[in-house]
């Protein structure tokens, strides 16, 4: 997303001081645990927690799937997408229109064709009142690989330009992969949702920090998110610029729809990657930041409603901009995606300390 204003995870800075990471005795109350105390009897048509949390609650389909990734034809190549999530900037979240703009691309391939990459620019802030336009041009239908281009288009002009390729599957002895870090578990660690209660039940926590807090609560983001490191991830000190957290698709996805899978990926890939630029600077905080473009490689098959491990690390920044590089890797160790941006990241100091 484009931001304009203080960095949400700068805005939390300080959030886990303290806390404990390994989901110990003074966790919160979760979703999960409302939904177990809740006075509905056991008719067996309720998922209950374990139902939620495996997936197989009918009624928790994700909401990526119905309706943020459930876009509308129009005509021939050309639909229409309408926003669930919009980040506080108030500009669409750049993940959103590269899922949706590889939703459109991938309806024109055949069913034995999956993405394997995508390269994008960001070319306007997206306009969060009104529908975005997708345009589908079909580039070329190879014996192998299939090409197609897609515009994003608002009030007229483009704010998306992407193209993307599918291949069909192919065997090959060649076969290799890095290693995934070696993490604790999702189940040991705290969701940002737990993360934020546990920090509101501090007793001295000042009015405007607990205001704070409860609006990032409201905050209905489609995805679930359980830092590896939380003091890093809401940038508490200098680090090195690297992150690592859990993530997947809240509500059941299911398996089998890869290219379903593929445009979700492309959706939570944009999250908190750009922030990865600013972990060694505290002393500053983003007065502006947006990506300017997004890449992206499909290597395996996957499940986005699974946790998987999301692993942001930074090479590079000067000018006014910075690079990012992410993988998406299965819990079992198996590197399901990969994906590169540059964003623009202005700056100023952050001469007022966190109230916090
Ligand atoms: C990147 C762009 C802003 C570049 O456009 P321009 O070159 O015209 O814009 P610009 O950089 O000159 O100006 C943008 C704003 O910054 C101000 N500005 C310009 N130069 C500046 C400088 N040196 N220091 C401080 N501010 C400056 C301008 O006045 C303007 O504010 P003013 O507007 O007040 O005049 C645009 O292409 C764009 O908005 N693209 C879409 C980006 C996006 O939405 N990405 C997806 C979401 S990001 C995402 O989802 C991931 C994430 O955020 O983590």
């Amino acid at each position: 997303m484009a931001e304009k204003e203080e960095d949400p995870n700068h805005s939390v800075s300080g959030l886990m001081n303290n806390c404990n990471t390994a989901g110990g005795p003074v966790s919160p109350k979760s979703p999960e645990d409302e939904t177990s105390e809740s006075p509905v009897p056991d008719t067996g048509l309720t998922p209950n927690a374990e139902q939620k949390r495996n997936g197989s609650g009918t009624d928790l389909k994700s909401v990526l799937v119905t309706s943020v990734l459930n876009l509308e034809k129009l005509d021939v190549d050309l639909y229409r997408g309408t926003h669930h999530w919009v980040p506080r900037t108030q500009r669409l979240f750049g993940g959103q229109i590269v899922g949706q703009a590889l939703v459109a691309a991938a309806k024109s391939v055949g069913d034995n064709f999956y993405a394997h990459s995508l390269h994008c620019y960001f070319v306007r802030a997206g306009d969060p009142k009104v529908p975005v336009l997708y345009q589908v041009e079909r580039t070329r239908d190879g014996r192998s690989f299939t090409v197609r281009s897609v515009k994003a288009i608002q009030h007229g002009q483009p704010i998306l330009i992407c193209q993307a390729s599918f291949h069909m599957q192919q065997e090959s002895p060649l076969q290799h992969q890095f290693t995934m870090p070696t993490v604790p578990p999702p189940e040991d660690l705290l969701t940002v949702e737990e993360l934020i209660h546990l920090y509101l039940s501090k007793p001295d926590l000042a009015e405007n920090a607990k205001q704070g807090l409860n609006k990032l609560l409201a905050n209905e983001v489609p995805i679930e998110i359980k830092p590896v490191n939380p003091p890093q991830f809401y940038r508490r000190g200098a680090t090195e610029p690297k992150k690592l957290f859990w993530v997947r698709a809240r509500g059941y996805i299911g398996e089998g729809n890869m290219k379903l899978h593929c445009c979700v990926a492309a959706y939570v890939s944009d999250f908190a990657l750009l922030g990865t630029v600013l972990l060694p600077y505290p002393n500053y905080r983003a007065k502006f930041s947006a990506s300017l473009d997004h890449a992206m490689w499909f290597h395996s098959t996957f499940r986005t409603d699974e946790w998987m491990l999301y692993e942001c690390v930074s090479p590079w920044a000067g000018g006014s901009r910075g690079l990012v590089q992410g993988r998406l890797w299965r819990r079992d160790g198996v590197l399901a995606a990969s994906c590169s941006q540059e964003g623009v990241v202005r700056v100023k100091p952050a001469t007022e300390p966190s109230k916090l």
